[in-house]
């Protein structure tokens, strides 16, 4: 294995963004992308930040039919959309069959089920990460402020020592933590953007827009639904993490968009089913809440996508 090789499979918002930030800091980095991908990165990859811009002329690439005589790699980030998980999954399999760690950067916790099964639990590390992207249509990988945090850890044993998986990620473009307590840390995550995707989603409007309309105590109540969850799993959430995510959710002219109302903006297909459905699904009391309206509202906009 050479453990300074990373595969990004996924060169969409978060992908490009990570990549970049590595490939600009000398990281071996190639990214794991379709054919039209490729060809629009043939003309470069640009991050567009006030804090970590990053510019790549050539962007090294591979689509899934090259991965298999490939050199090793140590580490593959995985940062595709939850519903193309499974094909993402199957693409990486000689990649991660030849010794290469795993660790996806995806909302929510279902990504760690689907890979610890086909890949086992040793090769698949957990990871979160806060930052607001998106990709413009001229390909600018745009960051819309705020900083940006990968967050990783060990679950158990991993077959790749974890500080070189440390040493592997730590560059000057994002703030690095690697947590002894990374099931938390993911729960923490899902709880804060399963309320501000849902009550967002569920308005059709940002945080700001939502607040100005007199929707705060919807975010707040969608807080509470989530963090009973995460209580109910095990992971109750310190009073301190609840205060900071109801004041993130209910701040008046806050301009955040989460990645799951930029795609119902966009009529693109949206993560609802693994943020809000698999929260939901977890529920131990079937009693509906706000997620459940926020949940009906995204799979309107799903069935209408696809044609009723
Ligand atoms: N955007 C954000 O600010 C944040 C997003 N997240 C989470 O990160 C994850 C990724 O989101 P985001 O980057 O926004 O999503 P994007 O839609 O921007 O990017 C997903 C990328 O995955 C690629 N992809 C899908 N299937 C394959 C495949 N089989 N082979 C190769 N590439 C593939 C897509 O390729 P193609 O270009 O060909 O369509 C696309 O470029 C989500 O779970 C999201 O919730 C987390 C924090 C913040
Ligand atoms: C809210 C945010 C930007 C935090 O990282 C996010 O996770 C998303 O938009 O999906």
């Amino acid at each position: 294995m050479s453990p300074d090789r990373i595969l990004v499979a996924g060169a969409g918002a978060i992908g490009s963004f990570f990549g970049a930030q590595l490939a600009a800091a000398g990281r071996n980095v190639t990214f794991l992308v379709r054919p039209a991908r490729r060809a629009a990165l043939a003309s470069g990859l640009s991050v567009d930040s006030a804090v970590a811009s990053a510019e790549l002329a050539h962007p090294c690439t591979l689509t899934a039919a090259e991965l298999g005589s490939e050199q090793p790699f140590g580490l593959v980030l995985v940062a595709c959309k939850a519903f193309d998980l499974d094909a993402v999954a199957r693409e990486i399999e000689p990649v991660v069959r030849r010794g290469a760690v795993v660790l996806p950067l995806l909302n929510g916790m279902r990504q760690l089920d689907v890979l610890d099964e086909r890949f086992g639990a040793d090769a698949v590390a957990g990871g979160t990460c806060f930052v607001s992207v998106r990709r413009d249509d001229d390909g600018t990988i745009r960051h819309l402020g705020g900083g940006a945090r990968l967050t990783f850890g060990a679950r158990g044993p991993l077959r790749l020592p974890v500080d070189d998986l440390e040493a592997l990620l730590t560059c000057p473009g994002f703030t690095v933590h690697r947590s002894s307590e990374i099931a938390a840390e993911m729960w923490a995550k899902w709880v804060f953007i399963a309320a501000a995707a849902g009550a967002t989603g569920l308005v059709g409007g940002s945080i700001g827009e939502l607040v100005a309309a007199g929707g705060s105590w919807i975010a707040a109540q969608l807080v509470a639904e989530s963090a009973a969850i995460a209580a109910a799993h095990g992971f109750p959430q310190p009073e301190e993490a609840l205060a900071v995510a109801r004041k993130t959710v209910t701040e008046p002219g806050s301009e955040l968009v989460p990645s799951l109302l930029q795609d119902l903006r966009a009529g693109q297909r949206t993560e609802a089913e693994h943020v809000l459905g698999d929260l939901i699904a977890r529920r131990p009391d079937p009693s509906p809440g706000l997620l459940d309206a926020a949940l009906v509202r995204l799979r309107v906009h799903e069935s209408a996508r696809s044609g009723g």
